[in-house]
């Protein structure tokens, strides 16, 4: 246990999470100097965008486990990725040079999420929220509404026709999303149905991994528990010194702690390894060298962010979307669901459930792998919808560049013939645009 880290980065609970992650993003961003010129989040049209009790109410994330100097970087948004860097474009400058702009599926115009440090208070039916660099905003709880609610909802969260679930999802014998058993003795079958759902849908399931279905019930439990931890007032603040101490906080017991600490610290080792052999997969299936994917990303300084999402029973799911359609901004996303029924994909611009399997997990090509494979591989556009009766809950680990690494396609991808598709540019950067609907 000596050199691990888990990193609270944040906690957001019960609150819409697209008001905040615009907030803490923004802010963020110009904090630690990225974006040099003076924006305000509240300058950029903030129309907040009402999902039913989406939460992101705790971040961990165990990215740089193995090493202090490193999370050291990524906290200051350092991270190395010298290879990388320098590539075009200032911070904050206009427009990036390099390549066209512009992206074939317009990942420019699709929504993401985001999740940053913060504080959150909850009182009444306000969260007050403080970022970890002072900025407070206060944002009202759904979770208040969700209870207040008994058969209806608030018409903010009604969703536009094109979007209501009951009037969008696809039934029927369409075989869905891949589901890849990873134990095939033929190894070759198994890669090459990675590499095609990689491209086709951008999303597969994989069973038979080797992460002991302990481990993930776990990991699901620490969740669970801070759910079940209801109090008026939850406070907890980024720590990444005193991680022992502000779980201790987070969890009251110090057994407590302990135990979340060495449940993600578990998930995180298994984890890696999957990553580490899907990534060489990819990498493999772009015609590079089994490593040279990977590398392209930040290699060992790549960052892993676990976040919990939590959508509490709605009286009409046939009306509202625990998320709404967006792509993540990610390179990898690898997501633990509950038995909740909820996740969707879309293919050809229609909606298909992500069928729940006992201990499988859910892998979506994140915008940054459709960017490095210069379009090959797909980030795939997903949603959530949301059950009458049970909460869903899951567990995504996004996997991440350090936010000053320099993403773009991947040299090796772009000659003559095949021109660069995606500008490049610092993943930081990136998200900002992203979140502040900037063309990339
Ligand atoms: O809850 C889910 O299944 C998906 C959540 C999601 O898409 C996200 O957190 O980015
Ligand atoms: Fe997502």
């Amino acid at each position: 246990m000596s050199d691990f880290m888990v990193h609270l980065l944040e906690v957001n609970v019960e609150v819409d999470s697209v008001q905040i992650e615009r907030f803490i993003r923004s802010r963020r961003i110009e904090a630690i100097g990225v974006v040099k010129s003076k924006r305000s989040i509240w300058r950029l049209k903030t129309v907040p965008d009402f999902f039913w009790a989406i939460v992101n109410f705790i971040g961990v994330f165990f990215a740089t486990m193995f090493s202090m100097e490193k999370s050291t970087a990524y906290r200051k948004g350092s991270g190395s990725g010298k290879k990388w860097d320098g590539g075009p474009g200032g911070p904050g400058s206009g427009p990036y040079g390099g390549g066209p702009r512009g992206t074939p599926r317009g990942l420019d115009n699709v929504p993401c999420l985001r999740v940053a440090p913060a504080v959150v208070n909850c009182e009444g039916s306000l969260v007050h929220f403080t970022n970890a660099f002072g900025w407070k905003c206060d944002v009202e709880r759904v979770q208040g509404i969700a209870s207040t609610f008994r058969d209806n909802i608030p018409e903010a969260y009604i969703r536009s026709e094109q979007e209501q679930p009951a009037l969008t999802t696809v039934h029927g014998l369409d075989p869905g999303v891949q589901v890849i058993d990873m134990s095939d003795p033929d190894q070759e079958k198994v890669h090459g149905l990675i590499i095609n759902a990689s491209q086709e849908w951008g999303m597969f399931q994989i069973i038979n991994h080797g992460i002991p279905s302990e481990v993930i019930i776990k990991l699901q439990n620490v969740g669970k528990e801070f759910l079940s931890f209801r109090k008026k007032r939850k406070k907890f603040m980024l720590n990444h010194q005193g991680l022992r101490k502000a779980m201790e906080h987070f969890f009251k017991k110090k057994w407590r702690a302990r135990k979340a600490g060495e449940a993600n610290e578990d998930y995180a080792k298994h984890l890696n390894r999957v990553a580490d052999k899907l990534l060489k997969t990819l990498s493999l299936g772009l015609g590079l060298k089994e490593h040279e994917l990977k590398e392209a990303m930040g290699g060992e300084n790549l960052q892993y962010l676990l976040k919990i999402n939590y959508y509490p029973p709605c009286p009409r799911p046939d009306l509202a979307l625990g998320v709404v359609a967006h792509t993540d901004m990610s390179s990898l996303t690898i997501l633990v669901p509950n038995d909740v029924q909820g996740l969707q994909a879309s293919r050809d611009g229609k909606w298909y459930g992500v069928k729940y399997i006992p201990n499988a997990l859910v892998i979506h090509i994140g915008d940054q792998l459709e960017i490095l494979s210069n379009g090959k591989y797909k980030s795939v556009l997903h949603r959530t919808t949301v059950n009458k009766e049970k909460a869903r809950m899951s567990w995504p680990v996004f996997l991440e560049p350090p936010f000053r690494f320099t993403i773009g396609p991947h040299p090796k991808l772009v000659n003559g013939e095949n021109p660069a598709k995606y500008t490049s540019k610092k993943f930081d950067d990136y998200c900002y645009c992203k979140l502040n609907k900037i063309p990339q």
